[in-house]
């Protein structure tokens, strides 16, 4: 089966042209449209710190953080820095010691239009330092909907996943895969692009990236980063990377965290 060709079956009965390209990203586009034109949202960390249960020495200090929707922040620094385990609390895997992590929406005079919101970790997508490692299923298409709720009460739910299945495995280059094949049987730069579409499908507010390049050959890596250049478009997306000089045209904001876990706003060095 390939990826273009009709998902009916598994998705609760939705008829197939309803699970065309062209109306799931139409989908994807009005659901992120439904707001004021000049409006714009901001991810911002306030004043974040942690330090894990049962150890002495904290592991982010007081760090501050804002990016603006569909923009591209790159975090650069030191091994052991802390930067993976900035991504994990702002996916929600673990809890800060102190600070907040909102979503503030502005009106077209930057000014807040609303109370901040907390960003809730389902709103939340995290693709790991080499994500096929942690592949679970026999084929792309269940490699996609694993996890996809299954109840009948969840049928909206999976019909709004359904309309964001298409778009998700175009945007990523996926079509001319076979939804049938093996997920530990494609290239390198072919996982990588899985497992972006297992996290899009989800529609996140905020994509998190940890060292998206790592371990692919030169071709893979180009292959990503057009693919995040051409994401970047719908989603703000957060990078953790040591490959400076391929993301660097995509980087509209960069930070480096020094260790200690104290970050710091800073053009990225090339
Ligand atoms: N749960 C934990 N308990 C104690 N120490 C931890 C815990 N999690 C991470 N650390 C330590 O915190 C530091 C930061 O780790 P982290 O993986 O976030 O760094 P990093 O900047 O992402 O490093 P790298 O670039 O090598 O991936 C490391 O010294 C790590 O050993």
């Amino acid at each position: 089966m390939e990826a273009s060709v009709a998902l009916s079956p598994i998705l609760l009965g939705i008829s197939s042209n309803r699970t065309s390209y062209s109306h799931s990203r139409r989908h994807f586009k009005r659901k992120r449209a439904l707001k004021v034109a000049s409006d714009f949202s901001k991810i911002e960390v306030t004043n974040l710190s942690y330090k894990p249960p049962g150890t002495q020495q904290s592991i982010l200090n007081d760090v501050n953080l804002s990016l603006r929707e569909k923009r591209f922040g790159l975090i650069f620094g030191r091994s052991g820095s802390g930067k993976t385990t900035l991504l994990q609390i702002l996916a929600g895997l673990a809890q800060p010691t102190c600070g907040s992590i909102v979503v503030q929406k502005y009106g077209f005079d930057s000014s807040p239009v609303e109370p901040p919101k907390t960003l809730l970790p389902e709103k939340v997508g995290i693709v790991f330092q080499f994500p096929e490692r942690y592949f679970l299923a026999d084929t792309v298409l269940e490699e996609i909907t694993f996890g996809w709720p299954r109840q009948k009460a969840d049928a909206l739910l999976t019909e709004d996943l359904a309309l964001n299945l298409q778009y998700a495995i175009s945007s990523v280059g996926l079509k001319t895969i076979s939804l049938d094949e093996n997920p530990r049987a494609l290239s390198g730069g072919y996982k990588r692009r899985l497992a972006l579409a297992v996290q899009l499908v989800q529609m996140p507010d905020l994509l998190l990236l940890d060292e998206p390049l790592a371990g692919l050959d030169w071709k893979a890596r180009a292959d990503v980063v057009n693919l995040l250049k051409n994401i970047k478009k719908d989603l703000t997306i957060l990078v953790v990377s040591h490959d400076l000089k391929e993301l660097a045209p995509l980087v509209d904001k960069s930070w480096k965290m020094d260790l200690g876990g104290v970050l710091k706003e800073a053009p990225v060095p090339l």
